[in-house]
C-alpha cells in the first residue's frame, strides 16, 4: 500500500518547483530537514502518511509514452498505470460504464474525469510500490483538478514527449495492436483533443517548473537517454538523503 508511515523521501517530495530548484531547495532546507528528522526520531512529531512519488507522462497520441514507460519501469522500478489501459480493462470487465468508455475511445474523446481518477486510485492503492508513472493522464484541466481533489497529491515530475504530428500519425497507423482508435478518423480527433485540451495542462506544469520536455523523435533508446538523467538525478538525491538520515540515527 502506498499510504504508509512517512520516510524522509515523502516530505522531500513536497518541496518542488523545477528539478534544479527542487534539488537546490532540498539542499537549502537541509538544516530544517535534519531538525525535523531528529524530532521524528525522538517521537516529537507523529509520522505522517507516506506520499508517493508521482510522475505524469504526457504527449500526443503515438508520441511513445507507453514505450518509454516500459523502459522507465525496467530501469527505475516504477509502477506503470496507463489511464488508457485502465479504461480498456474496464471495458473488458463488462462494467456498467464499459459501453460509454468504448464510445469515447472510438471517438477519440475524453472519458469523465472522476471515473478515470477512481481507476488510477484503485491501481495505486493495490500496489506495494510508492513510485508511479501515470501515463496519458491528465489529458484535460478537468482531469488534473479531479486528481488533485480525489487523490490530493501533486505530481513530482511531468514528462512531455514532444513529437511531430506526422511522426505520431505514422506510428499509430503502424501500431498493429488492434486498437479501435488507431484509424485515421479517430487519430485526427485525438490530435485535435490533444492540442485543445492537453496542451493547456502541459503549459500549466511548465509554469509550475515541473515539466521535462523530451524530444520524442529518434530511436527508442535515443529517446530513453534523454529520460534516464531525470530519474537518475532524483534517485541520487534520494540516496544522499537516506545516508544523512542513517548518520543522524
Ligand atoms: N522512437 C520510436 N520510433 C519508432 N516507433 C516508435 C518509437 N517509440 C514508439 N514507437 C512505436 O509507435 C507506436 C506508438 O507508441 P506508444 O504506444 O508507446 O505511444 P503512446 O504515446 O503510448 O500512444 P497512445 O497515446 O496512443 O497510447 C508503437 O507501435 C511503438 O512501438
Ligand atoms: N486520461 C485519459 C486517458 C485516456 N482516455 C481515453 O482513452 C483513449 C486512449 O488513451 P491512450 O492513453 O491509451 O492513448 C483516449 O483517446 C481517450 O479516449 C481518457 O478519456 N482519459
Ligand atoms: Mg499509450
Amino acid at each position: 500500500m502506498w499510504r504508509r508511515v512517512a520516510s524522509l523521501s515523502s516530505f522531500l517530495s513536497s518541496y518542488s518547483t523545477s528539478f534544479v530548484a527542487q534539488t537546490a531547495s532540498r539542499l537549502n532546507t537541509w538544516e530544517s530537514l535534519t531538525t525535523r528528522i531528529a524530532q521524528q526520531a525522538n517521537g516529537f512529531i507523529a509520522p505522517k502518511e507516506k506520499t508517493p512519488f508521482i510522475t505524469f507522462v504526457l504527449g500526443g497520441p503515438g508520441s511513445g509514452k507507453g514505450t518509454q514507460c516500459i523502459k522507465i519501469v525496467e530501469t527505475f522500478g516504477f509502477t506503470h498505470l496507463s489511464a488508457g489501459d485502465l479504461l480498456r480493462r474496464e471495458i473488458d470487465s463488462n462494467s456498467a460504464d464499459g459501453a460509454m468508455i468504448l464510445n469515447k475511445i472510438k471517438e477519440g474523446k475524453i472519458v469523465p474525469s472522476q471515473l478515470t481518477v477512481k481507476l488510477i486510485q484503485k491501481g495505486m492503492e493495490s500496489s506495494d510500490n510508492d513510485k508511479f508513472l501515470i501515463d496519458g493522464f491528465p489529458r484535460t484541466e478537468e482531469n488534473r483538478v479531479s486528481f488533485e481533489q480525489i487523490i490530493g497529491i501533486e505530481p513530482n515530475v511531468v514528462l512531455f514527449f514532444d513529437c511531430p504530428e506526422e511522426e505520431m500519425v505514422k506510428r499509430l497507423l503502424n501500431r498493429n495492436q488492434g486498437r479501435v482508435d488507431d484509424n485515421l478518423e479517430t487519430i485526427k480527433t485525438r490530435l485535435k483533443v490533444f492540442e485543445a485540451l492537453s496542451l493547456p495542462v502541459i503549459n500549466y506544469y511548465s509554469q509550475r517548473g515541473k515539466l521535462y520536455t523530451i524530444r520524442a523523435r529518434g530511436t527508442e533508446d535515443e529517446i530513453f537517454e534523454q529520460v534516464r538523467p531525470i530519474f537518475t538525478a532524483f534517485e541520487a538525491c534520494h540516496v544522499s538523503t537516506m545516508i544523512l538520515s542513517i548518520q543522524l540515527c
